[in-house]
């Protein structure tokens, strides 16, 4: 997922605050005490179902929402369908005025607030050093207008919830076939080591279990790192889900991907068959074991092959990798030979799966060699294809975008589903009906038409308790985006997202376009390939719902190549307005952004239990380098022509308010570090003054904070959250902050001046855990210099509430004068409350026991305490110390001396 989750820290982060307690504010900037209802996720399902009657009891997580379409329920029902359209197959749902007028009401009110602020500081110049007082003017500014654009974006949330059974009472026939529409699923990896392919294998294993007709969904492998071991990982894993899809089917197992099934209670029993359940269950955990064991195998099982045909062939020099059909693989060596290395080889395309018959086909009874009874379950399994485009050295591969593009045009000769939904390689479908609810909304009647992408939100399975890094991203997923759903719809966070596959070819939505699709100009924009542009216009076809893929003959093989070659996108417009956008760290945001200009819209869709899932990064520095490519990655796209502010009419005027803050915000970065800095010169003089009259300054900033409190308050009661997902928002606000943004504008000015930006690097999966140690990874300490900035940060923080406990004990310092270094101190604490976490991490497994790092920063305290108190007790047995009030617009005269 792209910037976004930072984004939209960004942005509430904060307001017109002066220096110190500037961080104060940004703090307080979202959430409150509430421990509330986990009500995100939740919809009310039972409410969506039937049209006018609210069936059931209103679940304690669903009592802010409304639903707000009764009128065209109403209409939709008098309609009866006869006039032919379409049902009405999802609800929508507003948060109940009794929230959101407050929430509104609230941010006006903060809006006035930080306006008088600032007319009142501009009005009065006065502070300790002018140039302080000017740049917290700008900062302040900046922050004032990041948090009104993040603000804005959130004052209408909409929820959508998809109508899954009457979605099947209109698409599913009596007869067991279904004229639900073409979907072709799409997943990448790159390597099996980094993301280990358990995981892939058990999200293809999802994918082909998923409750989707047989013969309308395909799934496509895309691997970059053209590594046998994923060939043939897919071919056992096609013959493991011979046997799981049908278990799933008959036992209705959720959810259906087997590593996560097996590692859960199982739940109640809804299947057709209870009577077996128990040894087919045993039966099938046993098979996966054995099926893991096989996946491992193979690392060893494959050179040893190889070997032997190296062998048998009387080899010199190269070894060739081997196929177990005893045909080379073309693709990358284990022993890398020219045109066989990892990035230089040719295209492969491997259909694992033939594409099914269209009439269910019953499995075999119980028998001695397997004891499963499939004898009233449909085995047949959707198509399988192995996907390795051509690399060659000479040519930027675009990384995942390029993977995915190649994927587009491969499927396209393929199966050329009108639907699409694509797949990190770590994430899986965990509620088998997803695909079903994402169809929902693209053939619903109102916006159907016009919609491009239904975007699910990322949850993650893998992450620590107390989500120490902030991974879970849920103020993003559970209000920002519910926020944007409103207005022209989710941006696109790379996974879990379903696509109508024209809107990615660039045709413009049924609603600003005059008549139906054309195609003109067509090889200019989409390359040579004749099977290519003759299969746009019936991917247009949305209803489309039979899947007929092409028998492999010569011509075909040899079409699909072409397609997967380097050169093929030269001089088109694939990358720019074809497909998924190039050139830029982070191509999810910007793919969606381009969408959403050309005047389409997306829907998100959360539903219970959770769509997808996937894993996260729960050691720091992998953590952090994830947010450097997001927050690079944006700030690429704001200063490129995909820039919000330059797009045309078609972006509806809040959604541009909404991408221009969640690209532009890694600049607030500046302001920050300056600001959490500042303490440093409390470390040298007793006071410093950012502006006077200090009282009324103080009580600015304490209506401005708790105003943001307040608005936090009510924010985390309609999006379901807790107060530690709302902590964990701010903590990593200020730590990717402080650590990362600087890093990722100092390349967007490198990048600026033609020199190289951020790039994409591959997030490290964690290896399937150990019971003895779950979350060993979030204890790893990695080396990385983007971790000096905030270490610095810490110690200033750290040495000021030190040197200032030592001025205190010694410094003869007034009542008023110990006052205001009290309110120093308490942004001190906070500041290193928030980047607690960051801290954490650095101790390695000593964070275990978190007391200890609070123990340390005491003993810290009293050291510097200490250094503080010898050096005035030497300085004025020298000089006495003096301290000179500076009268206004001078800086600092005295040091000390
Ligand atoms: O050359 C490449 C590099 C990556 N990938 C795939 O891209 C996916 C995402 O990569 P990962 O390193 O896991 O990125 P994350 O930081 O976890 O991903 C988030 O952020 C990315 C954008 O920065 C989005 O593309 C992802 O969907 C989103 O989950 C994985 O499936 C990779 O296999 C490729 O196919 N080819
Ligand atoms: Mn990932």
């Amino acid at each position: 997922m792209g910037s976004l989750a930072a984004a939209n820290g960004a942005g509430h982060a904060s307001n017109g605050a002066g220096v110190a307690d500037q961080a104060l504010a940004l703090e307080n900037g979202t959430g409150n005490g509430h421990k509330a209802s986990d009500a995100n996720r939740a919809t009310p399902v039972q409410q969506a179902n039937g049209s006018s009657k609210a069936a059931g009891k209103v679940s304690p997580k669903d009592k802010y929402w409304v639903a707000v379409d009764e009128g065209e329920m109403a209409a939709a029902i008098a309609d009866g369908g006869e006039d032919g359209r379409r049902p009405l197959l999802y609800r929508t749902f507003k948060v109940k005025g009794i929230l959101l007028h407050p929430y509104r009401l609230l941010s006006l009110i903060r809006l006035v607030a930080i306006v008088l602020f600032f007319v009142w500081r501009v009005r009065h110049p006065y502070a300790d050093g002018m140039w302080l007082w000017w740049i917290s003017m700008v900062g302040d500014l900046w922050f004032g207008v990041t948090w009104l654009l993040n603000q804005v974006a959130k004052l209408n949330p909409v929820k959508r919830v998809p109508n899954l059974a009457l979605l099947q009472q209109q698409f599913d026939l009596p007869d067991g076939n279904s004229n639900l529409p073409c979907l072709d699923v799409f997943i990448n990896t790159v390597d099996p080591i980094n993301e280990p392919m358990i995981y892939t294998m058990n999200s293809i294993i999802s994918i082909l279990a998923a409750d989707y007709p047989v013969d309308k969904h395909a799934c496509y492998l895309s691997d970059d790192g053209g590594s046998i071991i994923h060939y043939d990982g897919l071919l056992e894993t096609a013959k493991f889900a011979a046997l799981w899809v049908p278990f799933c089917r008959k036992h209705s197992i959720e959810p259906r991907a087997p590593e996560s099934y097996f590692s859960l209670n199982t739940r109640p029993y809804t299947g057709n068959a209870p009577q077996d359940f128990v040894n087919d269950r045993r039966h099938m955990c046993r098979e996966y074991d054995e099926f893991k064991e096989r996946l491992d195998a193979l690392f060893t099982l494959i050179p040893k092959r190889s070997d032997v045909y190296n062998h048998a062939a009387g080899k010199e020099g190269a070894k060739a990798t081997w196929m177990a059909d005893g045909t080379q693989w073309p693709g990358t060596w284990i022993d890398p030979a020219e045109n066989h290395k990892k990035g230089q080889h040719a295209g492969i395309v491997k259909v694992l799966l033939k594409h099914p018959s269209y009439e269910p086909e019953l499995g075999l009874g119980a028998s001695t060699n397997s004891p499963l009874d499939f004898s009233a379950v449909d085995v047949r399994l959707p198509m399988l294809v192995y996907i390795s485009r051509e690399k060659s050295p000479s040519c930027d591969h675009q990384k995942k975008a390029g993977a995915m593009n190649v994927q587009l045009r491969v499927s396209a000769l393929l199966t050329n589903a009108p639907f699409i939904i694509n797949f990190d390689g770590d994430h899986y479908v965990n509620n088998s009906k997803a695909f079903r609810a994402g169809i929902c909304f693209m053939l619903d009647r109102r916006e159907g038409d016009n919609t491009a992408f239904v975007q699910f939100p990322q949850r993650f399975d893998d992450v620590d308790p107390t989500d120490r890094y902030c991974n879970h991203n849920r103020v993003f997923f559970d209000a920002t985006l519910l926020g944007l759903n409103g207005i022209q719809g989710p941006s696109y966070v790379g996974t879990g997202c379903m696509f109508r596959r024209v809107a990615l070819y660039g045709v413009d939505p049924p609603r600003w376009r005059p008549d139906d699709v054309k195609i003109v100009d067509s090889s200019s924009k989409f390359g040579s390939s004749e099977s290519f542009i003759s299969s746009i216009l019936p991917a247009a076809d949305q209803e489309r719902s039979i899947m007929s893929p092409p028998a492999l003959e010569e011509s075909v093989m040899a079409d699909l190549a072409h397609v997967m070659t380097c050169a093929y996108e030269d001089g088109t417009e694939w990358g720019r307005e074809v497909g998924w956008v190039y050139n830029i760290a982070t191509e999810d945001v910007v793919t969606g952004f381009r969408l959403h200009r050309n005047g389409w819209r997306s829907m998100y869709c959360r539903m219970e239990p959770d769509a997808f899932a996937g894993t996260a990064p729960i050691n720091l520095t992998e953590r952090l380098y994830q947010i450097l490519r997001w927050s690079g990655g944006s700030l690429e796209m704001f200063f490129s022509h995909n820039c919000p502010l330059l797009a045309g009419r078609r972006l509806h005027p809040m959604q541009r308010i909404a991408y221009a803050n969640m690209t532009a915000y890694p600049v607030s970065s500046v302001f920050l570090v300056f600001y959490l800095l500042f303490p440093v010169i409390w470390i040298f003089r007793g006071q410093f003054y950012i502006q006077k009259p200090f009282p009324t300054y103080v009580l600015y900033l304490v209506i401005v904070i708790a105003l943001t409190e307040l608005i936090g308050m009510v924010e985390i009661k309609w999006a379901g959250l807790t107060l530690l997902d709302w902590i964990r928002n701010e903590q990593f606000y200020i730590i990717g902050a402080t650590a990362v943004y600087p890093t990722a504008v100092f390349h967007i000015v490198l990048k600026l001046f033609g020199l190289k930006g951020v790039s994409f690097k591959l997030t490290a999966k964690q290896v399937a855990s150990s019971t003895s140690d779950k979350f060993a990874e979030l204890y790893a300490v990695q080396w990385a210099p983007m971790l000096i900035p905030t270490m610095v940060v810490i110690a200033v923080n750290v040495c000021a509430i030190g040197a200032s406990i030592g001025k205190a004990v010694v410094g003869g310092w007034s009542l008023m004068q110990m006052a205001d270094a009290g309110l120093g101190l308490v942004f001190n604490a906070w500041i290193l409350v928030l980047i607690y976490p960051f801290a954490l991490g650095m101790i390695g497994r000593w964070s275990k026991r978190p007391y200890i790092l609070f123990i340390l920063f005491v003993i810290a305290f009293i050291l510097i305490a200490l250094v503080d108190i010898a050096i005035q007790a030497m300085r004025s047995g020298i000089v006495r110390f003096h301290f000179k009030s500076s009268g206004g617009a001078t800086f600092p005269t005295s040091w000390g001396l």
